[in-house]
C-alpha cells in the first residue's frame, strides 16, 4: 500500500481466526504486520488463547467481554451480528504500537455476520472453512460454510467496499485426481486433470474459483476487487490435530506405528509458520502489486523435505519415542482398499446410530498413497516470499509442540 499511506494503520479481518492455520495468521500478523491498527478475529468457535493475549508478556492494558457494539457497522449501513463479541486492547510485541483485537463470534454462512464484521477493513484473509474428508459433516453442510461462505465474504467486501481479499485455498483443488495421477514436484502452471468427486476437494475448487472470479469486481466506492489464493500443501507445526492423534494411536500401540503407505509416495507438506507468513506477506502486497497478483493462485511452500506422509509425519514423532514398523508397507494395498471400503461402509450403516469416522478411509487412502508434491517460487517472484523458518526450526517447534501437547496423554 502507499508509501504516503505508511503511517495509516490498516484494519485486518482474519476469517477462521482460531483455527490451525488461522491462530497462526493472528499471531503473526501481530508480531510481522507494521501497518496493523486493528485485528478482528472471526470464528465460530472463538480459542480461549484470545483471552490469554491480554496477559502474555507482550500484551496488555484492557479488554471487556459481552454483547458490545461493533466499532464501524453503521459505515455501509450494515447491521451489527447479533453474536456475542469480545474485544480486547492490546499492545504490539515492541510496547510501541497499540493493536486492537477484537474478536467476534460469528459463522460465514450467515452473510449479514460476515457482512458486519467485514464492515471497514481493508483486508480480509479468508481461512474458515469446514476441513473434513472423514465423513464426520454432510456435504451440504461442507459446500454451505466452505462455498455459500466464502461467497458471503465475497459480497461482503463488495457491499462494504474492502478491497483486498486472500483466500487460503488447498492443493486438494488440484489433486489428487480421482484416477490417481501423481503430481510431481508440479507449480501452478504444470497441467493436471483435476477431477474430483469428493465434497470436500469439489467444495474448495468451486471457492477458489469464485474468488479469483471475483477479481477486479468494483467494490463499493467504485475500485477494483483484488483477489488471491493460496494453496497450502499438507499443513504441519504447533496445534496440528491429527499429528497429535498419531502419536496418541503410536502410545496406545505400545510406541509403534505400522507402514501402510510406500516411502516412495511422496506428499506434500508445509510448516504452518511459513502458510501465515505467506498470507501476511500475500495480503501486505496485493496493493501495490494489484496488476501481478490479482486473480493469481499460489502454492504454499518451505524447506521442508520431500517424504511420504508417513515418513515425513516420524521425523516429528520419531523424537518423541515412536517407531515406523516396516521399511515397506505390512498389509498389501487391496487389503487397505478393502478395510478403507469396510470403513466407508460401516460408517454408512451406523450413521443412524452413531458417527463413525476413522481416519481411513476411500479418500484418504487415495490422498496419502498418491504423489503429490509441489516446486514452485511463483511466490517469491510475485510478492517476496521467502520461508520465515527453516526446516530445522519448523520440525523442533513442531517436536515440542507434539511433546507438551500430548504430555498429559502419556
Ligand atoms: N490443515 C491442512 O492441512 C490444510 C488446510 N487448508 C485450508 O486452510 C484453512 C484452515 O484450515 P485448518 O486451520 O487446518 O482448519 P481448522 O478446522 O483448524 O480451522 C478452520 C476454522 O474455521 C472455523 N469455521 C468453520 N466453520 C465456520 C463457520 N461456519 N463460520 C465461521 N468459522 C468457521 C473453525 O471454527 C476453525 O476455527 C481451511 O480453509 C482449509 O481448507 C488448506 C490446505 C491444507
Ligand atoms: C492411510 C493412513 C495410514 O497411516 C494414513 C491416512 C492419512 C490421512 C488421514 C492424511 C493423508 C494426507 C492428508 C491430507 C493432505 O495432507 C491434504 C489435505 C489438504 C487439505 O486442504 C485438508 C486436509 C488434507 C485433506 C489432509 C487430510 C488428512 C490426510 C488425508
Amino acid at each position: 500500500m502507499a508509501d504516503s499511506a505508511q503511517a495509516q494503520k490498516l484494519v485486518y479481518l482474519v476469517t477462521g481466526g482460531c483455527g490451525f492455520l488461522g491462530e497462526h495468521v493472528v499471531r503473526m500478523l501481530l508480531q510481522r504486520e507494521p501497518r496493523l491498527g486493528e485485528l478482528r478475529v472471526f470464528d465460530q468457535h472463538l480459542g480461549p488463547w484470545l483471552e490469554e493475549l491480554k496477559t502474555g508478556s507482550c500484551w496488555g492494558s484492557l479488554w471487556w467481554r459481552g454483547c458490545g457494539r461493533f466499532p464501524n457497522p453503521s459505515q455501509a449501513g450494515i447491521p451489527t451480528p447479533a453474536v456475542e463479541q469480545m474485544m480486547l486492547v492490546s499492545v504490539h510485541m515492541d510496547g510501541s504500537r497499540p493493536v486492537r483485537v477484537t474478536a467476534i463470534q460469528g459463522d460465514v454462512t450467515q452473510a449479514h455476520e460476515v457482512a458486519a464484521a467485514v464492515a471497514g477493513a481493508h483486508v480480509v484473509i479468508h481461512t474458515a472453512g469446514l476441513v473434513d474428508v472423514f465423513g464426520r459433516a454432510s456435504p451440504k453442510t461442507i459446500h454451505e460454510v466452505n462455498v455459500q461462505g466464502t461467497r458471503n465474504v465475497i459480497e461482503a467486501c463488495v457491499q462494504t467496499g474492502t478491497r483486498f481479499l486472500v483466500y487460503t485455498s488447498s492443493m486438494e483443488v488440484v489433486g489428487p485426481n480421482t484416477k490417481g495421477h501423481p503430481f510431481y514436484r508440479g507449480n501452478e502452471d504444470t497441467p493436471y486433470e483435476a477431477v474430483h468427486r469428493h465434497p470436500y476437494p469439489c467444495s474448495k475448487a468451486l471457492a477458489e474459483w469464485l474468488v479469483l472470479e471475483a477479481n477486479g469486481r468494483k467494490v463499493r466506492g467504485g475500485l477494483p476487487l483484488v483477489t488471491c489464493a493460496l494453496r497450502p500443501t499438507g499443513i504441519y507445526g504447533e496445534g496440528h490435530q491429527i499429528m497429535r492423534d498419531f502419536y496418541r494411536q503410536g502410545l496406545r500401540l505400545g510406541g509403534w506405528l505400522f507402514r501402510a503407505i510406500p516411502a516412495s509416495v511422496e506428499h506434500g507438506r508445509v510448516y504452518v509458520g511459513n502458510v501465515a507468513w505467506m498470507h501476511v506477506l500475500a495480503a501486505r502486497e496485493l496493493e501495490q502489486r494489484a496488476t501481478l497478483m490479482g486473480g493469481q493462485v499460489y502454492f504454499c511452500y518451505d524447506g521442508s523435505p520431500y517424504r511420504s506422509y508417513e515418513d515425513f509425519n516420524m521425523e516429528f514423532l520419531g523424537p518423541c519415542g515412536l517407531r515406523l514398523v516396516g521399511a515397506r508397507p505390512l498389509l498389501p494395498y487391496w487389503l487397505l482398499v478393502f478395510l478403507a471400503a469396510l470403513n466407508a461402509l460401516l460408517q454408512w450403516l451406523l450413521r443412524p446410530l452413531v458417527l463413525y469416522a476413522p481416519l481411513l478411509n476411500p479418500y484418504t487412502l487415495a490422498v496419502a498413497n498418491t504423489t503429490f508434491t509441489v516446486s514452485t517460487d511463483k511466490a517469491q517472484r510475485h510478492f517476496g516470499y521467502e520461508p520465515l523458518f527453516s526446516w530445522e526450526d519448523s520440525r523442533t517447534r513442531t517436536i515440542l509442540w507434539v511433546q507438551a501437547a500430548t504430555g498429559s496423554a502419556q
